[in-house]
């Protein structure tokens, strides 16, 4: 493969040629012909990964006006288009047949529409060709992946967010395969195509979860292949928290707007939103696919928050999206605790205080799915084996939900089997911004993968309980609910995570009692008191545990009976069921012997 091949005739730079002639990859040439045939791009740049390769689609990010500089160096502005501010779940699709929970299109009539969308949508531009590893290189875990994109801000972000791999797609290496194009950025032609055995295409959109291959369309394809191939691909953080036997590394999912990246804040991080997980000698090990954070910014203040606060106000690489940019050109969010600014840019365009809609309703000062982008390497609690190529020996996982109503704040599951089924595969969630439509509906969202399960279900759960089978001592699980109400007010403050996790700890290493629960083991009063004390310096009064911590059995009930009857509807596997059905009777049985509401204070110790 000496010479270019005709259809990159007068597209390549000799720079360009050189980089792309001495991979020696022929997929790689199929798959750029695809793109090339498709978007009549009017050049193509293949990023080889060097610093000046960065700094030039920065550059670029910058003269295309995706990107404006503020006012502190290294930092940047980009805005999504007002209707384009979170993932577009109505316009998402999988090729192929159906499967219950999942959008999908007929493989046909799905190719057919989005080539007809992207057929010239390059013409005039650049065709950027990012080349990546999703894992650390040399791993287990590592997963070639290629995004093409017109866009230099979904080139910039991946740049920040992946690790760049140029040469280990030397040979005939195989990888995953994005295309994106902005497009017109008319949304009503907005289309995320996924074909599973195939190519991904993203058109008519910017906002980086719909844009950004490697991200959230990625999880489809290795969600897929983890299941054929009997591991875990996982929309979960990764955490190193220390104990008194040394750092104990966690996973724990939690769905989009609900609690990873600010857990992964509390110990050391190693990933913030996704997880590779596997079974290696018997153990568990995960690595973090991704390199960098895609972060939710409002909430984000100095005290609860220092970690990130820090990063977001030191010079170095950051992209916020979707803030307001004020006229000093700073970064201003809701929920910083700093005044609100008069005026400003917005993803609205001008801004001023007060700004009303079409419809009348008011115009914040940043989108409430505002976000920073930024590189591990910026935060202080970087652990340093985030990209050690063995990865991190798993001790526990976390299934976290946003449930106002019923689900205490901590609960240990009785083992692997009870954790996985009514813990995580039975999650319900308040909806968040994080996607496109109506806000704070509780839905199901088993594992938080709602949006991102690309198999049936059963089968799905079914390979985690295989999994846990195939271990020698599989993680304790947990089932968290940071955002437990009373009537319209938290039970909890953000910083509490801190004395759970702390909990999860001393049960690892003994330390801990437990009381026994129809729904699995939750904390002592004596036990979080003491945790409070040491973690936070703060009482904890026997009315908050209580508060916390009753058991609100009829909710639970009804809970279970919602979520039996969804798996009941779907091909799932007998034993799964039995699961499920146990812990309704444990339920009842309590219920009818205890009440509606149980006060932990009367239940007992069981170790
Ligand atoms: N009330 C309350 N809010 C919290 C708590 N922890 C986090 N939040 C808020 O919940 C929102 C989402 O938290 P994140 O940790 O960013 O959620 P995430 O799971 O990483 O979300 P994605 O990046 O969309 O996947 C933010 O606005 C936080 O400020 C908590 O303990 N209590
Ligand atoms: O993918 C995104 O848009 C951001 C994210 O982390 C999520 O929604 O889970
Ligand atoms: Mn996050």
């Amino acid at each position: 493969m000496e010479v270019l091949p005709s259809f990159l005739k007068g597209k390549l730079s000799p720079i360009m040629e050189t980089r792309l002639l001495k991979l020696r990859n022929v997929k790689l040439l199929h798959f750029l012909e695809e793109a090339v045939d498709l978007c009549e791009p009017e050049s193509v740049y293949i990023v080889e990964g060097t610093e000046e390769d960065i700094s030039e689609i920065r550059n670029r990010a910058l003269l295309t006006k995706e990107e404006t500089e503020l006012n502190v160096k290294g930092h940047t502005i980009h805005f999504d288009h007002a209707l384009d501010q979170a993932r577009a779940r109505e316009d998402t699709f999988i090729l192929g047949d159906r499967i219950p929970f999942v959008n999908t299109k007929p493989r046909k009539e799905g190719l057919e529409e989005v080539k007809s969308i992207l057929k010239g949508a390059m013409k005039g531009r650049v065709m950027y060709v990012g080349l990546y590893s999703l894992g650390p290189v040399g791993s287990p875990a590592q997963i070639l992946a290629v995004q093409i994109t017109d866009s230099p801000y979904v080139i910039h972000s991946e740049n920040i967010l992946y690790r760049n791999a140029y040469r280990e797609f030397e040979g005939d290496k195989d990888f995953l395969k994005f295309i994106h194009s902005k497009g017109s950025q008319d949304v009503k032609k907005r289309r995320i195509v996924i074909d599973l055995d195939g190519v991904v295409y993203s058109v008519n959109t910017t906002y980086a979860g719909n844009s950004v291959g490697l991200k959230k369309l990625a999880l489809r394809l290795t969600l897929n292949r983890a299941v054929r191939e009997g591991w875990l691909s996982e929309h979960m953080a990764i955490v190193g928290l220390e104990g008194s036997n040394g750092v104990h590394y966690v996973t724990a999912a939690f769905p989009s707007g609900s609690g990873k990246t600010s857990t992964s804040m509390m110990g050391r991080l190693i990933s913030d939103d996704l997880a590779f997980i596997m079974g290696i000698d018997g153990d568990v090990r995960a690595w973090n696919p991704e390199a960098g954070v895609f972060g939710i910014i409002q909430g984000i203040n100095s005290k609860d928050d220092p970690i990130v606060w820090k990063v977001l106000h030191t010079p170095g690489e950051v992209i916020f999206s979707n803030v307001l940019m004020t006229p000093e050109r700073s970064a201003y969010w809701d929920g910083s605790g700093l005044p609100e600014p008069e005026k400003g840019i917005n993803f609205s365009g001008e801004w001023w205080k007060g700004k009303k809609d079409d419809q009348g309703k008011p115009v914040p000062p940043s989108h409430p799915n505002a976000r920073f982008t930024v590189s591990l390497k910026s935060f202080d609690n970087l652990d340093p084996n985030y990209d050690n190529p063995n990865g991190v020996k798993i001790d526990a996982v976390i299934f976290g939900v946003r449930d106002y109503k019923t689900l205490v704040p901590i609960a240990e599951a009785f083992d692997w089997e009870h954790g996985v089924v009514t813990m995580g595969a039975s999650m319900e969630s308040a909806r968040t911004s994080a996607v496109i439509g109506k806000q704070d509906e509780m839905e199901f969202n088993p594992m938080a993968l709602l949006d991102f399960i690309s198999v049936p279900l059963g089968k799905y759960v079914q390979n985690y309980i295989n999994f846990g089978k195939r271990l020698r001592n599989p993680p304790k699980i947990f089932g968290v609910n940071y955002f437990l109400k009373d009537g319209d007010k938290y039970v909890n403050s953000k910083e509490d995570k801190r004395v759970w996790l702390r909990w999860v700890v001393e049960r690892l290493e003994g330390r801990s009692k437990a009381l026994e629960t129809p729904i699995g083991k939750i904390p002592l009063y004596e036990d979080l008191r003491r945790l409070f004390g040491e973690a936070l310096g703060k009482e904890y009064s026997e009315k908050d545990y209580e508060a916390q911590f009753s058991l609100r059995l009829r909710g639970y009930k009804e809970k279970y009976e919602r979520i039996l009857d969804i798996y009941s509807k779907i091909d799932t596997p007998k034993d799964i069921l039995h699961i499920i059905e146990r812990q309704i009777q444990r339920i009842e049985e309590y219920r009818k012997s205890m009440g509606d509401v149980v006060s932990p204070f009367r239940l007992k110790v069981i170790e």
